[in-house]
């Protein structure tokens, strides 16, 4: 199972915070994540295991969509900051769109992200 993760800026803190709190759940399980560019690094650099697509004004939400869309990824956690502005706000609601499209269970603010977690025990 694959599991993609992205955050905006002002919520990495969080998303770093939130993997670190479910990594051995996710390792019980074999699941595998992907995030985008700078949200993989930071999991990263909290020594977690990821694969890095681009950063998400870069298209990084656009590969994740296209990944989605050949099958290959089974849950999104974004935790998207709704206070601010985002210069590539078309690719994350392509994404969540795609999501809706192909069925793809996605969260998109802790409570919702931790309850779908939950669900994978
Ligand atoms: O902007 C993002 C998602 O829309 C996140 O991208 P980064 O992880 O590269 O910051």
């Amino acid at each position: 199972m694959t599991i993609a993760i992205i955050a905006h800026d002002g919520k990495k803190a969080d998303m770093v915070g939130f993997i670190k709190d479910h990594h051995q759940l996710f390792n019980r399980h074999n699941i595998r994540l992907i995030a985008t560019g700078t949200t993989g690094a930071h999991l990263e650099r909290a020594g977690l295991e990821v694969e890095k697509m681009l950063s998400g004004p870069m298209g990084g939400d656009a590969q994740i969509a296209s990944r989605l869309v050949e099958g290959e990824v089974d849950m999104v956690i974004f935790f998207r900051d709704p206070l601010g502005k985002h210069p590539h706000e078309v690719d994350v609601n392509m994404l969540m769109r795609l999501c809706d499209v192909h069925n793809v269970p996605l969260a998109t603010n802790m409570a919702a992200a931790t309850r779908l977690v939950q669900s994978l025990e």
